[in-house]
């Protein structure tokens, strides 16, 4: 007797997952460095402005204090992880002075999606698995337009929209639930695809049945790290959920 067999193209831990919620910046796009550089050049104009000399470190600072929060927040967060002043004048004008800088690397740079990401993007659609990208940043739908990728998403939630939906930043799951709900799939069989560790918490406090950390700073602890909030696999490239690419680094 003849027993026919569905081949996935998914690693096993995602072939149950009948939606994916993703991360942008440093998911999607390789914007997360621009988003970065821009923080730390105003960290440490106001940093020298204050008299400090520990700069702003874009690797673990960024990670630790910025990553996917919201802008207002990550000013804050950093500024108060140094012990320095956290009034509303001087976070808004932090915030201020990155978003300026950011918006003009934008204009000069642009941006581009990840090439393992649109892999696979493209073998979701192809299974009608449906997509949704979130963002802190209020940038995301101009990144993904930019980036050309946004006709693989069903549905967007960006900054823009949580401010509009009073929802709560990332380490709160209020984004990722909102996009799952917008797909029409419970969190408990959808994925959560991200790179921040304040992202990560968030698809674990949602209760979401996958939550794949992508750790593309490759650190001395970035994967631990990752899965210390929440991530149940780890990879350094999306193109790892394919099957016949390694996936899960320890
Ligand atoms: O200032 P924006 O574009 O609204 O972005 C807010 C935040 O968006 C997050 O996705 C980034 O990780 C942060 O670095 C950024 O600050």
């Amino acid at each position: 007797m003849l027993v026919a067999v569905a081949l996935s193209q998914f690693v096993r831990p995602l072939r149950a997952a009948r939606a994916v919620v993703f991360d942008t910046d440093g998911v999607i796009t390789d914007s997360a460095r621009v988003h970065a550089a821009a923080w730390k050049q105003v960290f440490d104009a106001y940093l020298r402005s204050v008299g400090q000399n520990e700069m702003f470190d874009p690797v673990e600072d960024y990670r630790r204090h910025v990553d996917g929060r919201s802008r207002l927040d990550g000013a804050a967060g950093f500024l108060a992880a140094r012990g320095l002043d956290t009034s509303d004048a001087t976070v808004r004008a932090v915030a201020e002075a990155k978003e300026r800088l950011f918006a003009q690397a934008l204009r000069e740079h642009g941006v581009v999606a990840y090439p393992g990401t649109v892999r696979l993007l493209r073998a979701l659609r192809a299974e009608r698995v449906p997509c949704a990208a979130v963002s802190a940043s209020r940038h995301a739908p101009q990144l993904l337009e930019r980036a050309r990728v946004r006709d693989l998403f069903a549905t967007v939630v960006d900054g823009t929209e949580a401010a509009r939906l009073a929802l709560p930043g990332k380490p709160d799951p209020a984004l990722f639930l909102e996009a799952a709900r917008r797909l029409g799939v419970a969190a408990d069989r959808s994925a959560v695809i991200e790179d921040a560790l304040a992202g990560v918490e968030a698809g674990r406090r949602g209760g979401f049945a996958l939550v794949v950390g992508v750790d593309r700073t490759a650190g001395p602890t970035s994967a631990a790290d990752l899965r210390a909030r929440g991530a149940d696999l780890v990879v350094g490239d999306l193109a790892e959920l394919l099957v016949g690419e390694v996936a899960d680094r320890a």
